[in-house]
């Protein structure tokens, strides 16, 4: 099939393609890439608004399908020009086993560099991590860093450990002869703590503000920056990436790019409030209102809750030590090496994924007002 973009563009599968991150891509390259004339949609759980797809001008095929599955992923990349891989397990809450973390992660990334490389897909867009950098067991701080700032890269909790080895095998793999001869070329981009329409733990806030009467109560001192970025910005780079990859692969090939926007740098609270606040919550205190070691020991308390628990049912809130620790550790990025590569700008500005991020909690059933 011709892979000449003039004459259209074949096959490209996005893995994960019904989660959070992975609709907006999905929904993305429709939108953006003219070119595009088939899209196969890969992921364990297919969504019932794939439907809705299947009448446009692409052909759309939603392919139910498992990662760890070596033969299910080499049957869905096949002939396909490009992968974009987002799907994978995002849990640091402890509702997995660190192995099944691994076996999705790690082992599901290596079956899909293993079907580009068999079926002569020359093009992979991984989606990585900021958690590959950091913030690390010391939680030492990452002010506004970007993608050569030294950071001693230092993990002991499962998901960031899988994000980090598969990145690795990633980029590992880019040059590596695919079927017919020609490179693999490869890229991998780090999002920080992605925020928008669909974001689970933004609906779980909003739930939890909604149960304690409209108020949430400020656990984490207002200084810590945490980096945050726009879903359709994300996904708007997983885009551009795809398509410029073939044009750029000396340059881009085998690189790591953080994923950023225009979004402030605030404390992980403070910047949810900036949706919430505009749902009728409100957050209560200028400063922490428990000390840090109570939160310290009501994080550890939850972990051996959830252990005691286990045998009877899940619980998996939402502090732990390593949220605690996440969120009370600076970490933010700024770089403008997207630009300088593959000339990246935002799609979306500031104000636009603010609105649409508030009419989205706004659409989540129940209002606070
Ligand atoms: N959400 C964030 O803030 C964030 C930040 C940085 C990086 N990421 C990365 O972005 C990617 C997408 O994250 P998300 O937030 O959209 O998560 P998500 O859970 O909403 O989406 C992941 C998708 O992968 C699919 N999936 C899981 N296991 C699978 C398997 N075995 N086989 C096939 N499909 C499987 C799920 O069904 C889901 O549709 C992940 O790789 C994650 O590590 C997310
Ligand atoms: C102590 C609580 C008081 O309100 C706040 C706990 C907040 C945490 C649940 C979240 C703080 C930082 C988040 C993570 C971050 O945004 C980046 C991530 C990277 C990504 O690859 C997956 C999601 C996440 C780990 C994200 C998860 C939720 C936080 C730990």
């Amino acid at each position: 099939m011709a892979s000449d973009s003039r004459f259209g563009r074949p096959g490209t599968v996005a893995a994960g393609g019904c989660g959070f991150l992975g609709e907006h891509v999905v929904r993305m390259l429709l939108q953006q890439e003219p070119q595009l004339r088939e899209l196969r949609i890969f992921d364990l759980h297919l969504g019932p608004w794939l439907e809705e797809l299947k009448t446009g001008p692409v052909q759309v095929t939603a392919i139910q399908g498992d990662v760890t599955q070596a033969h299910e992923v080499a049957a869905a990349v096949a002939g396909a020009h490009v992968v974009i891989h987002t799907a994978g397990l995002v849990d640091v809450f402890g509702k997995t086993s660190p192995e099944t973390i691994h076996e999705v992660n790690v082992q599901g990334t290596r079956n899909v560099i293993e079907a580009c490389v068999q079926t002569g897909t020359r093009f992979l867009v991984y989606t990585s991590s900021m958690e590959v950098v950091g913030p690390n067991v010391k939680g030492q701080p990452f002010y506004r860093g970007n993608e050569n700032t030294p950071y001693e890269a230092v993990h002991r909790h499962p998901y960031p450990c899988s994000k980090a080895l598969a990145e690795q095998l990633v980029l590992e793999a880019n040059g590596r002869k695919v079927l017919g001869g020609l490179p693999l070329v490869t890229c991998a981009l780090r999002p920080t703590g992605i925020y928008g329409e669909g974001h689970q733990i933004m609906r779980d806030f909003y739930h939890q503000g909604l149960r304690l009467g409209g108020r949430l109560f400020r656990a984490i001192p207002a200084s810590v920056e945490h980096g945050r970025v726009y879903v359709g910005n994300v996904a708007w780079m997983h885009v551009l990436v795809a398509r410029e990859l073939e044009h750029r692969a000396a340059l881009m090939g085998g690189q790591v790019y953080f994923c950023y926007d225009n979004s402030p740098y605030k404390s992980y609270e403070d910047f949810n409030m900036e949706f919430l606040g505009p749902c009728g919550l409100r957050l209560v205190g200028t400063h922490p209102l428990l000390p840090y070691w109570l939160l310290v020991f009501l994080a550890a308390l939850n972990v051996l809750l959830q252990w005691l628990l286990r045998p009877l049912l899940l619980y998996a809130p939402l502090l732990n030590p390593y949220t605690l620790a996440m969120a009370n550790t600076t970490f933010t990025v700024s770089t403008d090496k997207a630009r300088r590569h593959f000339g990246y700008e935002p799609l979306f500005s500031w104000e636009e994924s603010r609105t649409r991020t508030i009419r989205w909690v706004q659409a989540v059933e129940g209002s606070a007002q």
